[in-house]
């Protein structure tokens, strides 16, 4: 249930995150989060509903903007970033949201394919076919390509879902509560494809989750949001090696009830 070591280069900072306040109305949600993620490693982000986890992904996609503090993103300043630039930096960046879902209408080969047409000007025949397989293979999922999303189970879209991301070579990945609704058993094999996909396209990712199991097992590192800030980052067990009442009850309500 350890997460395995992975290769991470501390010297090179994908996302950086400085003073980022962002506010709704009133309701001051982000309130100086300062992040570094480095290249190579698997980032979970814990925290209470309602505190701005994905506000904060909205902000590091372009999606929000902020309001104040620095974000950079593989290079990009989102403060200044032009239109143009943002749909060049989303295709580096992996989205597996929890409605990311697939075209009901399409077979899993198409599903797949669609992205790679759309954003791979001149691809050819080969390279589209040979795409398809090998993020298939990568989620152990080869025997599905003319299966109908509607033939396979809930972990299997899942995988699907993340092959789909998986086929543009992201640098970035963000799963966004990727054992949601899925049974242990299926929770444990998205858990062990999530460090799969860490070594195997070299990704960085952040991992928002409330599952501990998955935190525990994917987490080269877990950052707590608490009241809009990053209070506690670190190891598994040092984030929970604390009476603090707005952090142990994350560990007794997954390990202990
Ligand atoms: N576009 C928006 N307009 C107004 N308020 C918003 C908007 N987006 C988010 N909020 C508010 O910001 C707060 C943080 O929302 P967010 O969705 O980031 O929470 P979260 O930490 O991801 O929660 P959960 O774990 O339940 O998914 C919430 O109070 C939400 O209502």
């Amino acid at each position: 249930m350890d997460k395995p070591k992975a290769h991470i280069d501390h010297n090179d900072t994908v996302i950086k995150i400085r003073g980022l306040e962002k506010a709704f109305g009133d309701f001051q949600v982000l309130r100086g989060v300062d992040l570094d993620l480095y290249q190579g490693e698997n980032l979970v982000v814990l925290g209470r509903s309602g505190t701005g986890k994905s506000v904060l992904i909205k902000i590091i996609s372009g999606l929000l903007t902020a309001d104040k503090g620095e974000v950079v993103v593989l290079g990009e300043d989102m403060n200044t970033i032009s239109d143009a630039s943002l749909q060049e930096l989303r295709k580096r960046i992996g989205f597996s949201f929890q409605n990311s879902a697939l075209y009901d209408s399409m077979t899993v080969r198409k599903n797949l394919e669609f992205p790679l047409v759309r954003n791979r000007k001149g691809v050819t025949r080969k390279e589209i076919n040979s795409s398809v397989e090998s993020v298939l293979e990568a989620v152990g999922l080869s025997h599905t390509i003319n299966q109908m999303p509607s033939e396979l189970s809930g972990g299997q879209r899942k995988r699907i879902g993340i092959a789909r991301t998986l086929i543009l070579n992201p640098e970035v990945m963000l799963y966004d509560e990727p054992t949601a609704g899925l049974d242990p058993i299926t929770c444990l094999e998205i858990n062990d494809l999530i460090n799969e996909v860490q070594e195997r396209y070299h990704t960085s990712s952040i991992i928002i989750t409330h599952d501990l199991t998955c935190a525990k097992s994917t987490g080269d590192r877990i950052a707590m949001l608490l009241d809009g800030q990053f209070q506690r980052v670190g190891s598994f067990d040092e984030i929970f090696d604390t009476k603090d009442p707005r952090v142990k009850p994350f560990f007794d309500y997954n390990f202990i009830q």
